[in-house]
């Protein structure tokens, strides 16, 4: 990463795609196509859906993919294992002048996906799809995480807006700028860090720190110096010393700003029971007649901590969520993958299915050139996700079968449906519209499509999981792979 405002891709990777480009050219396969598609096997959380996020970035990637001369360099001064030199000088040569040329269809940023169906594809050469791989995982992976994290965070929090606190406890400054736009995108109001929204347009809010306080002699002299420094801005942390006494001095500094024809905007709670203090606070600041003062709640919150304080009946203006939401502290990684379904060599017509066979039904892979249509019931809550063959269509029942149990089936046909994967990029350029990348635009995507959830999809403890499955002409289809593959036939 340099400054923080974009990435060098390129090297962004594991040494194991380097070394297979290597080996694509010498065996001459640099012409053979290939079809990834990047998913899930779990929804995080335990939960019953996630946000997809990271596409912007992925585009960015895209866009900015490229061996520098630098990069070239380093990979030439590479030593073997042996005695030898890593990369052979004639493919440096090849790589330095290589021009992406993958062809990328994903879901929006925002939109609510499930476990097993594609988020991405990304069809090209074979070489180029893997040069791809490991940054786009490490890209869509952690914001979807994250952007999820938020989701859940929001849920909870209902109409009280959630602001994100997390960079300084996040996974280093890259993991911070990416996890605070991702909170956003999943709904978050407003991050405390600024330098992600400098670059991503994303509103910044805060309050002030204890150590505000403990600077100066007392507390109230530090609550009038900081009304006085931030009159527009105001919310005094009440915790330093005595969250009582606290309360009283805000109140005190609340009613001075009122003289002068401020207002002071709120207070912070951040230790202690926070449904008891706010309660407290809320019927203190309503008593000395600051019913305009908000109260903001703060301290290792999470969904549960949030719905915990909701159902206690704690008074509330706005949380401030940080370590639990910025590192996905329950669940550090989703575990998206990216894997090969299809191929068509140099001089071939068609595509060709691939499949991974393993034991467990599920991680068995789903080949194709995949899509996903997404139905709807007449009220427009979500009916059930067909995941389909692109070059292979629909059958007329439009009946779904979901792979990790064939027994259960669900009927789509009648309903209104869109398809999810949309154009990302076009022989290697991105063709993302600028309203597709901007993190607010996603943020009112993933706020409407949360709202198309049933009840039972959305609540945080064993949600009812949503009807995910294959075409059924394409679970035959699979079927018969397996068996041909096994030798079975
Ligand atoms: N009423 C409540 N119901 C449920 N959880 C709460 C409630 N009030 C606070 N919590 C949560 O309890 C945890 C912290 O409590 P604890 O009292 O151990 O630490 P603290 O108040 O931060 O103490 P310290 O003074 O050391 O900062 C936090 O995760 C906080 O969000
Ligand atoms: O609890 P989180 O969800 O992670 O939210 C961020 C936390 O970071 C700050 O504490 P910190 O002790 O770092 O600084 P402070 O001295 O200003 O309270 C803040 O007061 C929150 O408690
Ligand atoms: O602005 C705040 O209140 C804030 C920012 C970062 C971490 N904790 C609190």
């Amino acid at each position: 990463m340099n400054s923080g405002e974009s990435y060098e891709y390129a090297l962004l990777t594991d040494l194991y795609q380097l070394t297979m480009a290597q080996g694509y050219w010498e065996s001459g396969k640099t012409d053979d196509m290939a079809c990834f598609h990047m998913y899930f096997r779990e929804n995080p959380f335990k939960g019953g859906f996630a946000i997809a996020c990271g596409m912007a970035q992925l585009a960015e990637m895209v866009e900015t993919f490229s061996f520098s001369d630098d990069d070239i360099e380093y990979l030439a001064s590479l030593p073997a294992p042996g005695t030898g030199m890593l990369f052979d000088p004639a493919f440096l040569e090849y790589v330095r002048a290589l021009e992406l040329d993958v062809d990328i269809d994903a879901v929006h940023e925002g939109t609510v996906v499930f476990a097993g169906e594609p988020l991405v594809r990304v069809m090209g050469p074979i070489m180029h799809c893997q040069l791809l791989e490991t940054a786009l995982l490490n890209c869509v992976n952690f914001q979807t995480l994250i952007a999820t994290k938020a989701a859940r965070v929001c849920l909870a929090a209902g109409d009280a807006p959630v602001a994100e606190f997390g960079l300084r406890r996040a996974q280093g400054a890259g993991g911070g700028l990416w996890a605070s736009r991702a909170a956003v995108v999943g709904g978050c109001a407003s991050t405390s860090n600024v330098l992600a929204g400098k670059l991503y347009g994303i509103p910044v809010s805060g309050t002030h720190a204890h150590s505000w306080v403990m600077s100066f002699s007392s507390e109230l002299e530090a609550f009038r110096a900081y009304a006085k420094a931030m009159p527009e801005n105001c919310v005094l942390l009440v915790d330093t010393y005595d969250v009582k006494q606290g309360i009283e001095n805000a109140v005190t500094v609340g009613l001075e700003m009122r003289e002068r024809g401020d207002r002071l905007a709120g207070i912070r709670i951040d230790s202690g029971d926070l449904a008891w203090l706010s309660k407290m606070a809320r019927a203190r600041l309503d008593e000395a007649g600051l019913s305009d003062c908000g109260i903001v709640l703060s301290n290792d919150l999470d969904e549960y901590t949030i719905q915990s304080l909701r159902d206690q009946g704690a008074s509330v203006t706005s949380y401030g969520v940080g370590t639990k939401l910025a590192t996905a502290y329950d669940q550090p990684t989703l575990g998206g993958v990216y894997k090969l379904s299809a191929t068509k060599n140099a001089g071939e017509a068609v595509w060709r299915d691939r499949i991974k066979i393993t034991e467990q039904a599920a991680k068995l892979t789903v080949p194709g050139v995949l899509d996903v249509r997404r139905y709807y019931h007449e009220d427009g809550r979500l009916a059930g996700d067909m995941v389909f063959d692109a070059n292979h269509g629909v059958s007329e029942r439009e009946l779904i079968v979901d792979p990790s149990d064939s027994l259960r089936r669900k009927v789509l046909s009648g309903k209104r449906f869109e398809t999810l994967l949309a154009p990302l990029a076009r022989s290697g350029k991105a063709v993302l519209e600028a309203g597709d990348r901007d993190a607010m635009s996603a943020r009112e995507r993933a706020f409407a499509q949360v709202a198309t959830l049933d009840e039972s999809q959305k609540r945080m403890l064993n949600p009812h999981s949503y009807p995910v499955g294959l075409e059924c002409g394409l679970f035959e289809r699979r079927n018969n792979l397996v068996v041909q593959l096994r030798g079975f036939e």
